[in-house]
């Protein structure tokens, strides 16, 4: 993309302490393949959380989340009312604008309460197409991969080197045993393969890019499928399919870790290189170029409800933006379902990059990494989203390219 070194017109400076770039609260450089470089403030100094920055609990049906404190981060950023970023991909652009300096998190980034959707069938759905299957998480093949941040030791105790660690069994054989488990339950033989780690056997259609389009308030019939929903008491045919999680996650499947923020914030300090991006996700393991590394998971939800959680989430003054649009009428939403790649976090210089996947007629997302990553590395990619109102979302990446924000202009897309 591109991402033009320094900030974005617009995007004061000036305005507060460059703590993105240079001097002692500079960040390694990240990984990635298409932008620019480390997530800041990796080396500054770990900041605790305070309590109102705790996230409420989840409603009923985010209930067995895993989306903890995704909100809660002291992340900086500007204007605090600023408007939720849209899913991925699509979108247009925001005029950066607000050059007010970057605010601290707080209460208002706490998780959102699952919006009273007209949609109750969301998470229900979610069990639906996984169909009958182990209780496994698919998070346990990915747990020796990645693991969010707040429980993540410091690198050097997880270092694989250490001779008082046992070794953690390889992502192949916990995937191995989960497909063991998922076939003993009697689901189809096609259920029982993580897609990502078949080779040859999925098909790449596409890279993603995260945007904050809502886009589809203006060029959709969303009205008509609204009154359609409301005339059908609430499901609409059309929509239905999109309010499912991919394969192959049954409803236990996605129930991961149902932490709860305060359990995090109990005595846990963040990774100092939250201080400015909030929650994050580490590497708790070498990773090669390639490899793949998590799926981008969460509720299927059409162009329509996903409006209606981004008016929500402005609404609420929330800051935290978990969604992806893979196409019209089909966003990616982990803002109250998901894994831990929903803690990943943008980077102008990332080591990872999202992929669209075709899987047995369903698309799906893998992250892969694209360069090495060591142990201990944030996790990143390139969101590129676009905005559509509100200011510009300051980003605080720290690469010395960053582009100041983490849209993407019309002209780069
Ligand atoms: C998918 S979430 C990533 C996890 C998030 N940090 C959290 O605490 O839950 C995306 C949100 O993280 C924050 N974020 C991610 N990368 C950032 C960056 N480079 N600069 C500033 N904020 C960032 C933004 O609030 C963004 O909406």
């Amino acid at each position: 993309m591109g991402a033009p070194p320094g900030r974005a017109p617009g995007t004061p400076s000036s305005s507060q302490p460059s703590r993105r770039r240079g001097g002692d609260d500079q960040q390694p450089p990240h990984p990635p393949e298409a932008a620019s470089e480390a997530l800041p403030g990796t080396a500054s100094p770990p900041a605790r959380r305070r309590g109102g920055e705790q996230q409420p609990p989840h409603p009923p049906e985010a209930a067995s989340e895993a989306l903890p404190g995704a909100a809660s981060l002291p992340a900086r950023r500007r204007g605090g009312d600023r408007n939720p970023p849209h899913p991925p991909e699509a979108a247009s652009e925001v005029p950066s604008g607000a050059a007010s300096p970057p605010a601290r998190r707080r209460g208002g980034d706490r998780q959102p309460t699952p919006p009273p959707t007209r949609l109750p069938a969301a998470a229900a759905a979610v069990a639906g197409e996984g169909g009958v299957g182990p209780r496994r998480s698919f998070r346990i093949s990915l747990r020796p991969r990645v693991r969010v941040a707040p429980w993540v030791k410091p690198p050097v105790a997880r270092n694989p080197k250490d001779p008082a660690k046992p070794p953690r069994p390889s992502i192949e054989a916990l995937a191995a045993e989960w497909a063991k488990e998922k076939a003993a339950s009697g689901a189809p033989k096609e259920e029982c393969v993580l897609p990502f780690l078949q080779k040859g056997a999925p098909r790449k259609v596409g890279e993603l890019k995260l945007s904050n389009s809502f886009s589809s308030v203006r060029d959709c019939d969303a009205k008509l499928h609204k009154a359609c929903s409301e005339k059908s008491d609430g499901c609409c045919p059309r929509h239905e399919a999109f309010r499912r999680l991919p394969l192959p996650y049954t409803f236990q499947e996605f129930n991961i870790d149902p932490i709860k923020k305060e359990e995090l914030d109990n005595g846990t300090e963040p990774p100092p290189y939250t201080q400015y991006c909030g929650w994050g996700s580490r590497a708790l393991e070498a990773i090669e170029k390639d490899d793949f590394v998590i799926e981008f998971v969460g509720e299927v939800i059409d162009d329509e409800t996903c409006e209606e959680r981004l008016e929500d989430m402005r609404r609420r003054g929330d800051k935290n933006f978990y969604m992806c649009k893979v196409k019209k009428d089909f966003v990616i939403d982990a803002t109250f379902k998901g894994n831990d790649c929903r803690f990943f976090n943008h980077s102008c210089e990332p080591n990872c990059q999202l992929q669209k996947w075709q899987v047995n007629g369903k698309t799906r997302l893998g992250v892969f990494a694209s360069k090495a990553i060591e142990v201990g590395e944030p996790l990143t990619y390139d969101y590129r989203f676009e905005q559509h109102y509100g200011p510009e979302i300051e980003c605080f990446c720290g690469a010395q390219n960053c582009q100041g924000n983490m849209s993407v202009t019309k002209q780069s897309k």
